[in-house]
């Protein structure tokens, strides 16, 4: 549903060529690509996707996970979107008697990825230019949605940047990352961070939300790119 929404916003969505490394087919100005829940699934194929293009010779020049997300109130009311000035793997690490600890503080890896201003700057102000409610943020990835008032408040008392909750951007930017190319993560609220209440989710909202965002960033997007476009 949200690879659908997305491209729906678009002029002319592609599919990355799957198979052998090939260039151009199936390729069109932004190519959407559905990659699974979670961050190991999505690394997966954002990783065989750009080595294909690049194998292929027409190397992508961004990469963007959007998606649906929790949002943390007041910050990313539910029908907002919400621009990652950072992506942070908020549950990699370990629980310590004396709380969590990033893997940084374990002495290995990252669990952080800073988005570049001059890809958030554009991408934000493309938002703002369409009237589309947003907010520049955090993002945190984590691999067990949050359902409790105490892990809301935790996560937001460790991150205090932190605008969304989702499963993927992590994923996609550390495979981004393997490959220099910048990522961007790029999120539409569908319930609020906390309780579960299913009740008071707005996926709909969110999808039609993340359609029109897709519709005033192509350009954008394009533009991004460090090769011809459209
Ligand atoms: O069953 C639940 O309680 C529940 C609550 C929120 C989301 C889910 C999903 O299965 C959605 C997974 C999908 O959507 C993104 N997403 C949307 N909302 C959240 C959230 O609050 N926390 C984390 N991820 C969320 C996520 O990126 C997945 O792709 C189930």
């Amino acid at each position: 549903m949200e690879a659908d929404s997305f491209a729906a916003g678009l002029t002319a969505p592609g599919r990355p060529p799957s198979g052998p490394p090939a260039p151009a087919p199936g390729r069109g100005r932004v190519d959407v690509l559905v990659g699974g829940v979670g961050p190991a699934a999505v690394a997966a194929a954002t990783g065989a996707a750009l080595t294909r293009a690049a194998l292929g010779g027409v190397p992508y020049g961004l990469v963007v996970s959007a998606g649906i997300a929790g949002g943390f109130a007041p910050r990313a009311p539910l029908g907002s979107l919400v621009v990652a000035d950072a992506i942070v793997a908020a549950d990699l690490g370990a629980e310590t008697p004396d709380g969590f600890l990033p893997v940084e503080e374990l002495g290995f890896g990252r669990s952080v990825h800073r988005a570049d201003p001059a890809v958030t700057g554009p991408v934000a102000a493309a938002l703002a230019a369409a009237g589309l409610p947003h907010t520049t943020g955090t993002v945190l990835t984590v691999s067990t949605v949050t359902g409790t008032a105490a892990r809301a408040a935790a996560l937001a008392a460790r991150h205090p940047g932190a605008a969304a909750e989702a499963m993927e951007g992590f994923g996609v930017a550390e495979a981004a990352a393997a490959h220099g190319v910048p990522a961007l993560e790029l999120r539409a609220v569908s319930n609020a961070v906390g309780p579960r209440d299913r009740a008071a989710w707005r996926i709909g909202d969110a999808l039609t939300a993340l359609r029109r965002a897709a519709a005033a960033l192509e350009p954008t997007l394009c533009a991004l790119e460090a090769r011809p476009c459209g």
